[in-house]
Formats: structure tokens, C-alpha cells, sequence
């Protein structure tokens, strides 16, 4: 594993996050899938029909053995069964102490809060199982997009822990993020991830008069904001607490 591979990796999962979106946008908003909205509860735990679609379907999947794999993090870890399949040997790449990081409940509340507003039109057409499905599609690809930081982390780390160890040492977050930022990979980011909604999003026909009205299924400038105000943000996040507990 070395840092071109890690970015491969990232490079591949911005096609399962941008098709994860297009299939949303299929539906509208049918908010009553998020429903009881009551104030002053936070939603996270306010048990609506996708907290519970998504707390069941985590069930199956963790007895299916998903979150055996270091790279699945769940929204709900707590009272998971056991995997109920053949254990698998999967290589022990991150450094323990960082290894259960879990964002997920900020990654839940932006989702729901921020993104599916931008992106999912107004009204509601009744296919709530549907797009709770949808949901939890977008919400496991974006949780992990996001906390493969940790992976990322860990090679930043290995190719040069005598930069990383003294800003370890001192706790330094500020000085940590400042070392695991690179501008100019973040502007070509945002750059092919909005190209891949333009051109995974757009309509195909047979006939060449189809060119003349470019209307997306996703508004690529929604995914291309998606990236730089939430998902690198926070994979930046995951990366720096990571380092933070990588001596401990
Ligand atoms: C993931 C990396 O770390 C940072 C976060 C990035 C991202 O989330 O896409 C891109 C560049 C870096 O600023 C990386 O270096 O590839």
C-alpha cells in the first residue's frame, strides 16, 4: 500500500458516491422517511423510518460479515451481532489505537441536513422503502470515502513518520493538518468528481439533437461542493485524529 494506491482507491469511490447520488435523485425529497422531526431531539437518534431501515439493515449486514472488513464503519456499532460467515484474514494495516474511529454521526446529520436538500426535488411520492434504500447506499459509500483517511494516514505516516512523530508528539493538530494538506490534489478532486457527474449524468441518446439541452441528474456543481465542503474536510479530519493516537 503506498500513497498512489490509497488515492486510487479514492479516485474509485467517487464513481459510487456520484452513482449513489444519481440514484437518489430518481426520488423526491419524501421527507416523511425522516420524520418525527421533533425539536430538539437530534436526529440521530430520533428513530424515524430510515434510522430504523438503516439500524436493521446493519444487522443483516454485519451477521454478513461487512464490518469485518477495516474499511466498513457503521452508523449504529453498538449491539452488532456477530459475523455469521467464514472469517476472512484481512491485513492488519492500521495502527489500533486509530482504527475505531467513526464520524458517522456528523457524516448522518450532513447528509440529511445539508446535502439531499441541494439535490433531491421537493415532494413526496410515496417510495419511502425505496429511497431509504437509496440512502443508506449514499450514506455507506460517502462514511467510507470518508474514513478511509485512516488509510491514507497510516501511508502518510509510514513514508515519513520523522515529519509526522514531532507534531504526534506535541499533539500539534494544526501543524498535522498542515502536512497532510495537499491544495493542488483537492482542486483536481473537485475538478473530475464534478466532470464524472457531468458525464455519468447525462442522457443518452441515440440522435445528435439531444446536445442542444444539458440537464445533469445530479447538478455536478452539487457534488463538486459535496467534496470540498464535507467529504475532504472530514477525511481530513479522520486523518489527523488518527495520526493523533498513531504512538499511542
Ligand atoms: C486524501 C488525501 O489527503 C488530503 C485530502 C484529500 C481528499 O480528501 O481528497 C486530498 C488531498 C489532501 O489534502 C490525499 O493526500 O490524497
Amino acid at each position: 500500500m503506498d500513497l498512489e494506491s490509497v488515492r486510487d482507491s479514492l479516485i474509485r469511490q467517487e464513481d459510487t458516491i456520484v452513482f449513489s447520488l444519481i440514484e437518489r435523485a430518481k426520488f423526491p425529497i419524501n421527507s416523511w422517511a425522516y420524520s418525527p422531526p421533533q425539536n430538539g431531539v437530534d436526529a440521530f437518534s430520533a428513530s424515524s423510518f430510515l434510522h430504523s431501515f438503516v439500524r436493521e439493515s446493519e444487522t443483516l449486514h454485519a451477521k454478513a460479515g461487512r464490518y469485518e472488513n477495516p474499511e466498513e464503519n457503521p452508523f449504529f456499532p453498538d449491539d452488532l451481532p456477530p459475523s455469521m460467515v467464514p472469517t476472512h484474514d484481512y491485513k492488519q494495516v492500521l495502527h489500533p489505537a486509530g482504527s475505531s474511529i467513526n464520524v458517522n454521526k456528523t457524516i448522518w446529520d450532513i447528509y440529511l441536513n445539508k446535502l439531499l436538500p441541494l439535490f433531491a426535488a421537493e415532494g413526496d411520492d410515496g417510495n419511502y422503502g425505496l429511497t431509504a434504500a437509496c440512502d443508506l447506499a449514499c450514506l455507506q459509500a460517502i462514511s467510507r470515502r470518508i474514513h478511509y483517511g485512516k488509510f491514507v494516514a497510516e501511508v502518510k505516516f509510514k513514508e515519513s513518520p520523522e515529519e509526522y512523530g514531532p507534531a504526534i508528539h506535541d499533539q500539534d493538530r494544526a501543524g498535522l493538518m498542515k502536512m497532510l494538506t495537499f491544495e493542488a490534489v483537492e482542486e483536481m478532486v473537485k475538478k473530475r468528481v464534478e466532470k464524472k457527474a457531468t458525464v455519468f449524468g447525462q442522457e443518452v441518446n441515440l440522435s445528435d439533437n439531444s446536445k442542444s439541452k444539458e440537464t445533469y441528474k445530479v447538478d455536478p456543481s452539487v457534488v463538486s461542493r459535496l467534496y470540498e465542503e464535507w467529504v475532504m474536510p472530514l477525511t481530513k479530519q479522520v486523518q489527523v485524529e488518527y495520526l493523533l493516537r498513531r504512538l499511542d
